[in-house]
């Protein structure tokens, strides 16, 4: 079996005893990894505050490597927090309006993925696979190809492709599309995303399906499909199910004294839309004064990108939108909402997901949305909550039987709120029993063996196993 790299911008490195970081992906990529032998690369999170970067630093963990470079600040400042986060992220999230687009950041962000193709190529073997993550290294396979590496390439975008009018507004697009043109295998989070990506390439004139999931573009030909990111599905729910034993659980459902409670748990990100969540929520208190006094709603959102300025400007709307909803409908006794700003660790969460009656999960765009999953793994089978889901994030290609919702419908979100509160028994097991189905049949697991079964050179993917010997 030929070893597996790994490059992505964050690399979660494992504890002291070498177990990886909690959370699906880092999970799942670190037994691909452990099973075939393979190198985890990418930036440290961390800047020289010099103007060259750092030497790179390798780390061995057993069968694998970690291969860690420090950035500059010039590198972080045009890279990460420009090109990749005032540019792509908007992009692909459809919000052409927060764009800022420098030709110093779109420099940036090309020099950082030449200088990790420089350092990645002494590093390979010529039969690793290697499996690129995210928008922050589109062009890297079109620089590996340029270094003289024959090597299978894939890469899988986490977040959303958008449309052919979009996405052209990017003044470098070309440059962008043609770098995903140079992998094996391009996978995206959903259909949408592969039609949208198809769009590109038609309306552009450089590209056509072959059909069966190949394109051929900019003279040569690759996969391209959906691969719909799962979750640790049933390690997540057996942590859930035992979380009523947990005191930091058990303290949480006192302070609730009876009431319900709806939590949210984002990221804060204008993509995940918490201020129209909030109203939406006013509109329902508002419009079914009955529940005043008798939920609570916990929105737990640690900070994200706080260099970037629209995150910045975020942490203040979405504080004084609390500080506003609480102000105007709160009581002596009660406040509508809890706004913590800060991270909780996944167990911790997994025992909120299952206290609470409704999960909202209402991104105004989302590649998949990870904590959708998480909150239906989460449930009691014999008392599951609902879920309150936006028909824009990814997650609802597949949990088609949550509470679909147009969070641009502040009304619509509101009803669905009463709705999932006051939905019998039959109907929230019914629901409850289709989601769970799924993301138990496709979880993390399955999604990166999927992955690795299109991206494995042909000769590889179809050897029987060797006889064990007698
Ligand atoms: O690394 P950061 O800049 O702090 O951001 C955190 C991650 O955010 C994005 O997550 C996406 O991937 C999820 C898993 O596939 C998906 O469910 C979600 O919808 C996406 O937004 C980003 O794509 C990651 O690279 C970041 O590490
Ligand atoms: O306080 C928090 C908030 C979020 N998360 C985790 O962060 C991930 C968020 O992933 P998602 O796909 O929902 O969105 P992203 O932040 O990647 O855009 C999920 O696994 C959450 O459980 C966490 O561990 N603690």
């Amino acid at each position: 079996m030929s070893r597996l790299v790994v490059v992505s911008n964050r690399v979660p490195l494992p504890d002291k005893a070498g177990n990886p970081p909690a959370g699906g992906l880092a999970v799942a990529l670190h037994a691909a990894l452990r099973e075939r032998g393979g190198i985890w690369m990418g930036w440290s999170g961390k800047s020289t505050g010099e103007d060259e970067p750092g030497p790179l630093s390798i780390r061995e963990n057993g069968a694998i490597q970690y291969a860690l470079t420090d950035l500059t600040d010039r590198d972080v400042a045009e890279y990460y927090n420009g090109f990749a986060n005032r540019v792509l992220w908007p992009i692909c999230h459809s919000r052409i309006d927060l764009t800022e687009y420098a030709r110093r950041e779109m420099a940036g962000y090309f020099r950082v993925n030449r200088l990790f193709a420089d350092r990645l190529v002494p590093l390979l073997r010529p039969d690793d696979v290697i499996w690129v993550h995210d928008y922050h290294l589109i062009p890297l396979a079109e620089e590996l190809r340029r270094r003289g590496v024959r090597n299978r390439i894939g890469f899988f975008l986490h977040i959303p492709w958008p449309p052919a009018d979009i996405f052209f507004s990017v003044p470098v697009y070309e440059a962008i599309l043609r770098g995903l043109c140079a992998y094996d295998v391009v996978g995206f989070q959903t259909d949408y995303d592969v039609e949208n990506f198809a769009g590109c390439l038609r309306r552009e004139g450089v590209g056509e399906p072959l059909g069966g999931g190949r394109f051929r573009a900019f003279g040569r030909s690759f996969v391209a499909g959906d691969f719909p990111i799962g979750m640790e599905t049933a390690e997540f729910a057996a942590i859930a199910a035992k979380s009523p034993d947990d005191r930091r659980i058990r303290e949480m459902a006192r302070s609730l004294g009876g009431r319900d409670l709806l939590i949210g748990v984002d990221r804060l990100d204008y993509s995940k839309g918490i201020p129209q969540r909030i109203e939406a929520y006013e509109r329902f208190l508002r419009s079914a004064p009955e529940y005043m006094g008798k939920v609570i709603y916990l929105q737990v959102t640690p900070a994200s990108r706080s260099e970037v300025p629209e995150y910045a400007s975020m942490q203040e709307t979405v504080a004084s939108e609390a500080g506003r909803l609480n102000g105007a409908l709160g009581t002596v006794d009660w406040v509508p909402m809890r706004y913590i700003n800060r991270s909780i660790r996944r167990p911790v969460l997994a025992g909120l997901y299952r206290l609470a009656k409704v999960g909202l999960v209402t991104p105004l765009r989302d590649g998949m949305n990870l904590v959708a999953k998480e909150f239906v793994a989460a449930q009691d089978p014999e008392d599951p909550g609902v879920l309150v889901l936006s028909r824009f994030a990814g997650a609802a290609r597949e949990l088609d039987s949550a509470l679909l919702i147009n969070p641009h419908d502040a009304e619509g979100t509101a009803k669905a709120i009463q709705r999932a509160l006051s939905m019998p028994l039959d109907e929230r097991r019914e629901r409850w029993d289709h989601m769970m189905k799924r993301l138990l049949s496709h979880d993390v697991v399955q999604w990166c063996a999927d992955f690795m079964a299109h991206l494995e050179p042909p000769t590889h993917r179809f050897l029987p196993e060797p006889a064990p010997a007698a």
